[in-house]
């Protein structure tokens, strides 16, 4: 699996942010906005486009725009808190929803919500979930989009843990990862260490 870290400082700045125990819900959502708007910028680095004959005002030029804009998948809750700023940068993408809840003691999703497109053959797609774990919920939303016909899937994730990239290695998913870390383990709850702590619980309030 291709796997891309974006360790530029600003991110990792934003990062850190997210990390202190400290930072309060509207400053973790508003770092986790503006990270979100750096992976998805380095996720869609390499997407194709289309050339078009534009008119400035001063001479006629080659202009560019996305030969195949994406699916914005979110996977709630967590990923809710990246879907705006995905769809700003990308304005004409439309979006799809998956809500998962992890078990606390089986650390297995629980899907809740299923709001996507019947068919994703030829559609390219973006995963948004600040977290992969153990990387059973990633590897559940991958799945419920291969079996629509997705075949490029790309996960944006804040954080991930060495064992979640390997279960989703040993998948055999078509997919690849863009993260801002991958940390170091983790602890014996399914969290991540060091981690972040709950996203979705960081963000909104614990439920
Ligand atoms: O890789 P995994 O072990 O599956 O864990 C990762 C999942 O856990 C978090 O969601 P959570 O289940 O806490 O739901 P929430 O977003 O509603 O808080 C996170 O946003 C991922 O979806
Ligand atoms: O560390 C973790 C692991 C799963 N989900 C989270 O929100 N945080
Ligand atoms: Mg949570």
């Amino acid at each position: 699996m291709d796997v891309l870290v974006v360790d530029h400082p600003l991110a990792r700045a934003r990062l850190t942010t997210m990390r202190d125990a400290r930072t309060d819900s509207a400053a973790f959502r508003a770092a986790l906005h503006e990270l979100t708007v750096m992976l998805v910028y380095e996720a869609m680095r390499d997407a194709p486009v289309a050339t078009e004959r534009i008119h400035t005002p001063v001479a006629r030029t080659t202009g560019h725009r996305l030969a195949k804009p994406p699916l914005l998948v979110p996977v709630l809750r967590a990923g809710l808190g990246m879907a705006d700023q995905a769809h700003k940068l990308i304005p004409d993408a439309q979006m799809g929803f998956v809500g998962l809840a992890r078990d606390e003691h089986t650390l297995k999703p629980t899907p809740y919500l299923e709001s996507l497109p019947e068919s994703l053959a030829d559609r390219p797609v973006l995963v948004l979930d600040p977290m992969l774990a153990t990387g059973g919920s990633m590897a559940y939303t991958i799945r419920l989009l291969t079996d629509r016909g997705a075949t490029d899937v790309t996960a944006v994730c804040a954080l991930a843990a060495p064992e979640g990239i390997a279960h989703l290695e040993e998948s055999g998913l078509p997919m690849r990862l863009v993260t801002a870390s991958i940390d170091e383990r983790l602890n014996d709850s399914g969290f991540i260490v060091p981690g972040l702590g709950d996203a979705g619980d960081r963000q909104y309030g614990a439920v």
